[in-house]
């Protein structure tokens, strides 16, 4: 929850906009005729040189299509419909195909949803770190071996996993792996999607607290993904919180922790294990997300809400200031606090 003191001077000293993201609409559609299922559906949101932006979610609102569509690689079903990316100053949202690869690894790199599973595995684990640099061939080809030796440094492990098959690293090696491949080009945006998922507590922390020191050292700016709020609280300057393909909410972690101003940021707030609580008396968020293919036409979250009114049901309400860097789309946003 505690926004790093390195971070804030990194933002008041450069303060500026690394990416910026207008009225993105991603969407897939199977076959010709078939209706699109809307997984990104109007979404505007900014990150800064050096900060770290948390996206938080249920599964399915649209986190991961988010991820790949800044980074410009969706599945053939998908595809960026209307909006504008904006990165370092450039449109990158309708590049071609051919300049696509430019970007990729070197300015913006992923870690995958999964990415401990992505590795080939009839291919050391060096010569698929050492990708990145071949495609961008921004080190010499004489001189690839030793950055892979000093990345895997980097994200604490021994050079000679270089010369090992994914099958012989632990799930937390493979996930330090697909860490040192990502910043590899040194990028200026990392996104890491669900980057703890899949791992044990104690490997949890660790991966966290890695991404963390090397954004310290080499300072780029971070879109975490996570359907887990705890996990990406500690991490992040600010968060955006998405719901049924849009941006609901959106603050500095700790006033997004202290004081939520959208129905469902308080529901998945109260929803979050407490240890000290016991577990028939965690909250969870009755009823599903809203099917894509066919959104309610006011706020997304009106059948699931018990603040809701016909107002809700009638409009859409808009993503509008509330405070200080915090914004919410629910029209009844001075109520939240009595949830
Ligand atoms: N390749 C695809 N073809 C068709 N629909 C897809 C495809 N990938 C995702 N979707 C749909 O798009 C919507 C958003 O999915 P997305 O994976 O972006 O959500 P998410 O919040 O990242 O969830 P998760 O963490 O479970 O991946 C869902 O309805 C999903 O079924």
């Amino acid at each position: 929850m505690s926004t790093s003191k390195q971070t804030q001077d990194r933002r008041s000293s450069t303060d500026e906009t690394l990416l910026s993201v207008h009225d993105l609409r991603t969407y897939y559609q199977e076959g010709e005729g078939d209706v699109p299922v809307r997984a990104v559906d109007g979404v505007d949101f900014e990150i800064a040189r050096g900060e770290t932006y948390g996206l938080v979610g249920e599964s399915g609102c649209g986190k991961s299509t988010l991820g790949l569509s800044l980074i410009r690689a969706l599945p053939p079903q998908g595809d960026i419909v209307d909006g504008e990316i904006r990165f370092d100053g450039r449109e990158i949202g309708q590049l071609p195909k051919s300049e696509v690869k430019d970007v990729q690894w070197a300015d913006i790199s992923m870690i995958y949803q999964g990415a401990q599973n992505a590795f080939n595995p009839v291919k050391t684990v060096g010569k698929q770190i050492e990708e990145p640099l071949r495609i961008h061939d921004t080190v010499p080809e004489g001189e690839r071996e030793a950055r892979v030796a000093e990345l895997l440094e980097m994200v604490n492990l021994q050079p000679d996993v270089a010369e090992q098959y994914p099958h012989e690293l632990s799930g937390g090696m493979k996930q330090r792996a697909a860490i040192a491949m990502a910043i590899a080009c040194e990028p200026d945006l990392l996104i890491a999607d669900e980057p703890t998922t899949a791992l044990d507590v104690i490997v949890q922390a660790e991966v966290l607290n890695m991404l963390q020191r090397l954004q310290d050292e080499l300072e780029f700016g971070m879109l975490v993904i996570s359907h887990n709020l705890a996990a990406i609280m500690k991490l992040s300057d600010r968060i955006g919180v998405m719901y049924g393909g849009k941006l609901v909410e959106t603050a500095p972690s700790e006033t997004l922790y202290e004081a939520p101003r959208h129905p469902y940021t308080a529901r998945l707030l109260q929803s979050l294990i407490d240890p000290r609580r016991p577990p028939d008396q965690v909250e969870t968020i009755e009823g599903t997300p809203p099917d894509l293919r066919d959104p309610p036409s006011g706020c997304r979250f009106a059948e699931r809400c018990e603040l809701a009114t016909s107002e809700c049901t009638a409009t859409e309400p808009p993503l509008e200031p509330v405070g200080k860097e915090h914004e919410t789309a629910c029209f009844h946003h001075d109520k939240v606090s009595e949830l």
